[in-house]
């Protein structure tokens, strides 16, 4: 008994000292860093997600000010938060090539959804990136943009039977954007305006909470790479992994069949899958792959979350703002009827015209990013022209909640304050600490088609309708932790008030 319990407790110690010898990490280096305590390491919120990454990230930057970047530790992996905007630049453009990847989940083949463009490292995420970039060039979103508009016209009539009502304004805007990215991207009538409970939205709904289960794998592979393949991360079900790819089987096998072209997204993968390997046009990728049905339901599955859900967010915190701001609404409202008159209706050269909506959306861009935190993984060691020695391997976090909440660099940061990205002021902005789409050859693909989506959302919302706060408007609005994006912690409930 006395051995087998002195057996016991010698693993555990041993256990315990080699859990804790990465603490020694930073020190060892030189590089100042934030505590670390068994067996969370520098925060539990880190692990645990109960609270919004934005903000414990955010505690650590001002505690360790000014330090140009600091160490933490999740459970026992180090990480380097970086927070000079040169150092940052450095990372995400300058010598990406040695910061290329995010490294955030090591895949295995049988997460078959999870090969997207998101999570794809090297090789393979640069062959799909330079194929994919032309899905959303300006002139492809001008062609787009009559789809735009029958999903606004749909969303106006919904509004319309919500007069006078409290609204969960992100959850209506949520069935709008879904319905955009279905028909833009998928050629898909959704019609998740009138009929919410959609199977697709669902997915895409769940596809972005953290779960517990999730949370723990996430945290065990982080720890033990090679257990990936035991321990599938599955963001949604099989069953609905197995319904988007026999969704995407169909719409191509349709479109095979009839000889229907629509130039989208769909169109641009049919044209990879039927070329064969990726990285045979003369481009030099170390190995070839197949884009095969399973790849294209994967980058149709991260287009279809990162298209609806980040956009509506984007719309929802606009129009919180705006009904806690009626001076802002009532001058937004005179640029978008002016604008609207000017060019007889609705269309993408008038909402390219319109600039203080460009600045209300930047602002709420700053004041709500989407994405907290930025992910990189140095994949080559470097010495930055500014100093700094970065190992292979690290994984490095860039601060975007801090950043854009600085009064360093955005005074009073707390103020929804539009006139920050007036003509004027826009230049003084200090590069690389304005990060809403991220930065560099790695930042967000969709950003147009985000940005058009979310604009044409709130100028339908606007002709028609004001915002007012009611009772139940939660002031101030708090983030919640179990998103992987920036998301209120509470629904955000708003009054519509009919214009005319
Ligand atoms: C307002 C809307 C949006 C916001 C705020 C947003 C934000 C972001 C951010 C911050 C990143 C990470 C960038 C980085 O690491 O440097 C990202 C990546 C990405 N976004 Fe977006 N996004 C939006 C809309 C969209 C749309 C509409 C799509 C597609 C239809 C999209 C697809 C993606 C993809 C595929 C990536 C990964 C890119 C890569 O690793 O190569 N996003 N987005």
């Amino acid at each position: 008994m006395f051995v087998a319990t002195a057996i016991v407790v010698g693993l555990l110690w041993f256990f315990y000292k080699n859990w804790v010898s990465t603490y020694s990490y930073w020190k060892k280096r030189g590089v100042p860093f934030y505590p670390a305590k068994f067996p969370y390491g520098s925060d539990p919120n880190l692990v645990k997600f109960k609270e919004y990454r934005g903000y414990t990230v955010d505690k650590m930057y001002r505690e360790l000010a000014p330090e140009p970047m600091f160490g933490i530790f999740v459970l026992r992996k180090p990480m380097l938060v970086v927070r000079d905007p040169e150092i940052i630049q450095h990372i995400l453009t300058k010598e990406f090539s040695h910061f290329r990847d995010r490294g955030i989940i090591k895949l295995s083949d049988k997460d078959v959804i999870n090969h997207h463009l998101f999570n794809l490292d090297g090789e393979r995420w640069r062959a799909l990136r330079i194929k994919l970039t032309p899905t959303f060039t300006s002139g492809r979103l001008k062609t787009m943009f009559p789809l735009f508009v029958s999903c606004a016209e749909s969303f106006s009539s919904l509004l319309l039977s919500k007069v006078d009502s409290k609204v969960d304004i992100k959850e209506l805007t949520g069935r709008f954007t879904a319905d955009v990215i279905s028909s833009c991207a998928f050629g898909l009538d959704t019609d998740v305006i009138n009929h919410p409970d959609n199977k697709l939205r669902n997915i895409g709904i769940e596809g972005i909470k953290l779960k517990f289960l999730m949370k723990l794998k996430i945290a065990i592979i982080r720890l033990l790479p090679g257990l990936s393949s035991l321990l599938p991360i599955r963001f949604i079900s099989v069953e609905d992994e197995d319904y988007i790819i026999k969704l995407i089987k169909n719409i191509v096998e349709q479109r095979e069949k009839n000889a229907i072209v629509r130039n989208d997204f769909i169109d641009l993968l049919i044209q990879l899958k039927n070329k064969g390997n990726l990285g045979d046009d003369g481009q030099e990728f170390e190995k070839p792959f197949e884009m095969t049905m399973e790849l294209m339901a994967a980058q149709c599955f991260v287009f279809f979350i990162a298209g609806f859900e980040t956009s509506s967010s984007v719309q929802s915190f606009c129009l919180y703002e705006l009904a806690l701001h009626q001076d802002i609404q009532s001058r937004l409202i005179k640029e978008i009827d002016e604008t609207i008159e000017k060019n007889g209706s609705l269309t993408y050269k008038a909402v390219q015209e319109m600039e203080y909506l460009d600045m209300v959306i930047s602002e709420t861009s700053r004041k709500y990013p989407t994405v907290p935190t930025l992910v990189r993984q140095c994949t080559k060691s470097v010495t930055l022209s500014t100093g700094q020695n970065i190992e292979k391997d690290t994984m490095i976090i860039i601060p975007v909640w801090s950043l854009h909440h600085d009064s360093q660099y955005f005074m009073d940061p707390d103020k929804f304050d539009p006139e920050r990205f007036s003509k004027e002021n826009r230049d003084s902005i200090v590069p690389y600490t304005y990060l809403p789409f991220g930065e560099g050859p790695r930042m967000c693909i969709g950003m147009r088609f985000g940005l058009l989506q979310t604009k044409v959302g709130v100028v339908t919302l606007l002709r028609k309708f004001r915002v007012e706060p009611c009772e139940e408007t939660n002031i101030p609005l708090v983030i919640g932790g179990n998103s992987a994006t920036t998301a209120s912690d509470k629904p955000i409930i708003i009054k519509l008030i009919a214009r005319y």
